[in-house]
């Protein structure tokens, strides 16, 4: 992203000036406070806003003004804040709706789903009940198989781990390491500091609109880190 201005009311640029790289098969970690502008940075990257100035490159194609579904296509997925299963719906329908492009390809979209929940046999147990029936933790593993039943290369991941108990946060964590070590692309914003540190490869920090620190996990595992943590009262 470049010189990227977004925002949701004409004349009130959220982000205001963000120049960000997340390179291929890493985790690049954005932290900043409440309000910093992360989730809409976020929901930039993924096409549901449409940058006011500059740009979102994919490899050299812009693609800032390309509508949701077309950054699902070319392989962007996103793992939105909070709860987003539907709780009405079955774990396998919920699933499904990650393959929404391939739906008139009913064929293509079952062997998606399949081979999702080839890689996640726990959820095939549960495929059945209603996803408003589980445990936190298990949405969000709902959520994450959603998220991948495209097989995208560049996941946009935000605060996964929000309400999540100590131990199955770190399962989300360890998770994200393994998508990385699959060689896709992590971008991930967080609050959870220490956390995101920890599986980072760089890290930004994003305040008034515009990153203003940045640097690779070292520096932030130090003295900028406690620093950081300052900053965000954490
Ligand atoms: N749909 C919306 N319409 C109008 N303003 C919004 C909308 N969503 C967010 N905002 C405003 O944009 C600013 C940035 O919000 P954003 O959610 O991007 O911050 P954040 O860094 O992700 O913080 P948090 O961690 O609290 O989610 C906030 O002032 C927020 O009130």
């Amino acid at each position: 992203m470049s010189g990227l201005f977004a925002g949701y009311v004409p004349g009130h640029p959220i982000l205001r000036g963000v120049d960000l790289t997340a390179q291929s098969g890493r985790i690049t970690v954005v932290l900043g406070p409440n309000g910093a502008g992360k989730s809409t940075l976020l929901k930039t990257a993924a096409g549901f806003l449409v940058p006011l100035r500059g740009s979102v490159m994919l490899g050299d194609t812009d693609i800032g003004h390309l509508p949701a579904h077309r950054h699902i296509a070319l392989g962007i997925g996103l793992l939105p804040q909070g709860r987003s299963t539907f709780p009405d719906l079955s774990v396998y329908e919920n699933i499904e709706l990650g393959g929404w492009s391939m739906r008139s390809d009913r064929k293509r979209l079952a062997a998606a789903v399949e081979a999702v929940l080839t890689r996640y046999p726990h959820l095939r147990e549960l495929r059945h009940r209603a996803a408003g029936s589980l445990s936190g933790g298990q949405q969000r593993a709902v959520e994450i198989a959603r998220m991948l039943v495209p097989d995208p290369t560049v996941l946009l991941v935000d605060e996964p781990s929000v309400g999540l108990s100590p131990i199955v946060a770190r399962q989300v964590y360890q998770e994200l390491r393994a998508l990385k070590a699959e060689g896709r692309t992590i971008l991930l914003v967080d609050q959870d500091v220490r956390a995101a540190i920890a599986i980072a490869d760089y890290v930004y920090v994003l305040g008034s609109g515009r990153n203003d620190v940045e640097g690779d996990r070292s520096a932030f595992e130090g003295d900028l880190g406690a620093m950081v943590r300052g900053w965000l009262g954490v």
